[in-house]
């Protein structure tokens, strides 16, 4: 029997399953006491009144930043036959960046290629949701919306392109402000036929005029 992953060209490379969607076991305590730990290594007076409760707060807001939502991936038969390119645009995200853990933002295009089953709309937005909850890179956040669609709806054809601006390039380091980076994912029919392809990459990049 074929592997499902396998249906598509391209998405061999791609992890079947990915620890990501599961989530992470988060220490509270232990990421408490290590955001005091850090700000008393920063030099700040912990006990004073403005800060005594930052490190539970920074705790709680990592702790957001870093919890997926599970959703259920709702598909419809495609009784209708629908044969052409599907794409959502602009699809807003963040996500922290696992080499300085500062944020990168943007925003990412979804299209696929129906086979036997359409996807509810909104799900495309909360895969993206969902590892971008994680200690990320772009092209590893690029390569799992893909691997997400592949296994849960095995269309046709998938591109993905997300276009971010990483703080860790923009407000420090090399301090490029402005400066965004474009990654993708094309599999099946969207990388292998050209004028899908096309229609894909068009569709994806006529979505920012204003940038
Ligand atoms: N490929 C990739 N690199 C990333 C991403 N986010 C951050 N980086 C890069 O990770 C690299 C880490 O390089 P290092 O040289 O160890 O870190 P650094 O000394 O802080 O590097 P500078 O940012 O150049 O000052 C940097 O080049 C970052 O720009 C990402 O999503 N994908
Ligand atoms: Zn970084």
């Amino acid at each position: 029997m074929t592997a499902p992953h396998q249906h598509l060209t391209g998405l061999a490379l791609a992890p079947l399953h990915d620890a990501g969607d599961q989530g992470r076991d988060i220490d509270q305590g232990a990421l408490v006491r290590a955001a005091r730990d850090l700000l008393s290594a920063l030099g700040a007076d912990v006990d004073a009144e403005g800060l005594r409760e930052t490190p539970r707060r920074v705790a709680e807001a990592l702790t957001e930043l870093l919890t997926p939502q599970p959703f259920r991936a709702t598909t419809f038969a495609n009784d209708d036959g629908y044969d052409q390119l599907i794409v959502a645009r602009r699809i807003p995200f963040h996500s922290l960046c696992m080499h300085h853990m500062l944020p990168f933002h943007g925003v990412a295009h979804i299209g696929y290629l129906p086979g036997g089953r359409i996807l509810g709309l909104s799900k495309l937005a909360r895969v993206v949701e969902l590892y971008a909850r994680d200690l990320q890179t772009q092209e590893r956040l690029t390569t799992q919306i893909a691997g997400w669609l592949q296994r849960e709806l095995e269309p046709v054809g998938i591109g993905v392109v997300l276009e971010a601006e990483h703080m860790c390039m923009t407000l420090r380091g090399v301090q490029k402000s402005g400066s965004t980076t474009v990654t993708s994912a094309l599999y099946g029919l969207v990388r292998d036929d050209a004028r899908t392809r096309q229609e894909f990459l068009a569709l994806a990049t006529s979505s920012c005029p204003d940038r």
